[in-house]
């Protein structure tokens, strides 16, 4: 295994949640809390992404989101790691096929909010991903309508597991999703940018 890799054993079910962190926040630990409960994880790794291939911005510096990041959420299943940095990818697919690649036998399943849903067809090789990967989607507020007629959630609706059967995500045979509903947190990272301090003083990372 590369150096600074985080550690998994064949056998066991990673949960992956991507984003830019920045900054990392509750609503990531809610999510990723519920992630572990109710899909039954035995680990989420939480990749702090050198910048959304999406959006137009650079993100704050990778070491100054990890920090904050760590800070936030702190549990002993959950590792965060600048794992794309490391594999020099940006876009999902290819991030998921180097990890599949370098952990045999690792069950992942890709994680993400119902607004991530609303554009997934958008991504690059999306369809590659709902054919691969399980996937578990997580309520947000004001996402509810997008996401209800996203793109990916009617192509796929009929792989789409029932909220109550979520344990067997991880383990079924793909495509599966599984998208969960419950208490939800308005929090948001562009909130948390627009209020001020968290950029000051940075320069654009990429
Ligand atoms: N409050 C939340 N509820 C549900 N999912 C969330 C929440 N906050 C973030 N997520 C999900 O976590 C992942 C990483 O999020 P990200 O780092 O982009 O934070 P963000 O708050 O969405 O940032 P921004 O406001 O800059 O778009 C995404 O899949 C996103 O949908
Ligand atoms: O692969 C893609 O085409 C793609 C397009 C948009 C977003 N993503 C990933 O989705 C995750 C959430 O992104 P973000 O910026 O909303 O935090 C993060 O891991 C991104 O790399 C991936």
């Amino acid at each position: 295994m590369r150096s600074g890799m985080p550690v998994a054993e064949p056998g066991q079910t990673v949960g992956l949640l991507g984003g830019s962190f920045d900054p990392a926040h509750e609503g990531h630990a809610h999510i990723t809390r519920e992630a572990l409960k109710r899909f039954g994880l035995d680990r989420v790794w939480w990749l702090v992404s050198p910048g959304n291939p999406l959006k137009a911005h650079g993100p704050a510096p990778m070491a100054k989101r990890i920090a904050r990041a760590r800070a936030v959420m702190d549990h002993p299943k959950v590792v965060v790691t600048d794992v794309e940095a490391r594999l020099g990818t940006r876009y999902t697919a290819e991030t998921l096929q180097h990890l599949m690649a370098l952990y045999p036998g690792v069950r992942f399943v890709w994680l993400m909010g119902a607004d991530n849903l609303a554009q997934f067809h958008l991504w690059k090789d999306w369809d590659w991903i709902m054919q691969n990967v399980p996937v578990g989607i997580f309520a947000r507020p004001d996402t509810r309508l997008a996401a209800r007629g996203a793109r990916a959630a009617e192509e796929y609706a009929r792989y789409r597991l029932p909220a109550e059967t979520a344990r067997l995500l991880p383990r079924r045979m793909t495509p599966a999703w599984c998208f969960l509903d419950m208490p939800m947190l308005r929090l948001s990272s562009s909130a948390i940018r627009a209020r001020g301090d968290w950029r000051k003083g940075d320069t654009d990372s990429r």
